[in-house]
């Protein structure tokens, strides 16, 4: 799968965006090491504080289906520059993403920004951590 079509996909992705409130679309595509494409959109809700990110759906929906093994992700919104992902977002990501893992954050102009998992969230709170005070 190449870069391009992956960033094709999450611009794609947006036009199933459920945003009545802030109307701003943002689309995800999820690359998994058997070559599928997971998409996700961002849901938004009354109770704002339920919106789920395009990014999260994307992964949700994957490891739903039983897939956790991810080589690249793409982003897209229509922003100045290549778009920002959320930290609840980055955190989620790093649960199942390796650090070095490829991630692609485009908007509508064609800005990309190559980045990586680790790059978006340094020193992420991670499994491993969990296994110090488990260990005792
Ligand atoms: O990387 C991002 C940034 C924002 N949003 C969504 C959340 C909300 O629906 C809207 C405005 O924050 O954009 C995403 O889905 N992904
Ligand atoms: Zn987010």
């Amino acid at each position: 799968m190449e870069k391009e079509q992956l960033l094709e996909q999450a611009i794609a992705a947006r036009e199933n965006a459920y945003v009545p409130y802030s109307k701003f679309p943002v689309g995800a595509a999820l690359l998994t090491s058997d070559g599928k494409v997971y998409l996700g959109c961002n849901i938004e809700n009354a109770g704002y504080s339920l919106t789920n990110c395009a990014e999260r759906t994307a992964m949700f929906k994957a490891v739903s289906e039983g897939d956790r093994t991810f080589t690249a992700l793409a982003v897209s919104a229509d922003t100045e520059g290549p778009v920002s992902p959320c930290g609840a977002c980055r955190q989620v990501l790093a649960e199942f993403c390796a650090p070095d893992m490829p991630v692609y954050l485009t908007n509508l102009k064609g800005d990309v920004q190559d980045t990586t998992i680790s790059e978006l969230l340094p020193g992420a709170f991670t499994p491993e951590d969990l296994k110090y005070a488990a260990g005792k």
